[in-house]
């Protein structure tokens, strides 16, 4: 995978799943992809949330709106799932399957990794992590079991300590505080309830994306 093309995949990634939105999932996405999302992670997890063949169906609908719109599709921590349906890439947290082991499932599928440690950082990248999701980086409601929030502090430190793969930040993240995530030395940022619970998921996108731009200052 090419860094740089990674980087700009990672500036905007919209993770979501039926049981973050009110609305009909497949809407949202088609109106967050219009907004200009870069990434897509479909995340059914947690109450509620569809099983089985329910969440195949969903996970085949999404897809297929994200191959239309040419928007890479990640499947979070199901590896079956994303192996059945030829998805993009899959992202894991560490309580799920071995890295090491996921990746010689995946073969060179995009992996992405959620780490909460300079140790976990290293580790994950001698396993052949692609990118990190690091967060939570504001306070969250939407991941129950959400580590301590780590703040800005956790990018810098990587970058400090001259970690240069591609990074997302997560965790609470809005268009008032995206630009600091990336300030801090992000390649990009990644919402849930942001673009999934706004009225207008379209402008919400919208306006996440201008954030991300450092030009936009
Ligand atoms: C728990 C998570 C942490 N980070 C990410 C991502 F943004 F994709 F890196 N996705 C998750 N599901
Ligand atoms: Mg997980």
């Amino acid at each position: 995978m090419n860094t740089l093309k990674l980087k700009e995949w990672l500036k905007l990634y919209f993770i979501m799943g039926s049981n973050n939105c009110t609305k009909n999932p497949a809407y949202i996405l088609t109106e967050a992809i219009k907004g200009g999302i870069t990434l897509f992670q479909f995340r059914e997890k947690g109450d509620h949330c569809l099983l089985g063949e329910h969440k195949y169906a969903l996970a085949r609908e999404l897809q297929s709106i994200c191959r239309e719109y040419k928007i890479p599709f990640i499947v979070n921590d199901d590896i079956d799932l994303a192996l059945a349906i030829q998805a993009d890439g899959v992202h894991i947290g560490q309580d799920d399957e071995d890295i090491q082991k996921v990746r010689n499932r995946i073969g060179n599928m995009l992996l992405g990794v959620s780490v909460h440690s300079y140790a976990e950082a290293l580790s994950a990248m001698d396993a052949g992590a692609d990118y990190f999701g690091l967060g939570p980086i504001f306070p969250t409601n939407t991941k129950k079991d959400a580590k301590p929030v780590q703040g800005l502090s956790f990018i810098q430190e990587l970058r400090r300590k001259r970690i240069h793969i591609p990074i997302v930040g997560i965790g609470g993240i809005n268009p008032q505080n995206a630009h600091l995530v990336m300030d801090a030395g992000a390649d990009g940022v990644s919402v849930i309830t942001a673009i999934s619970k706004a009225d207008s998921p379209y402008q919400a996108a919208a306006e996440l994306k201008l954030r991300t731009n450092l030009d936009y200052q």
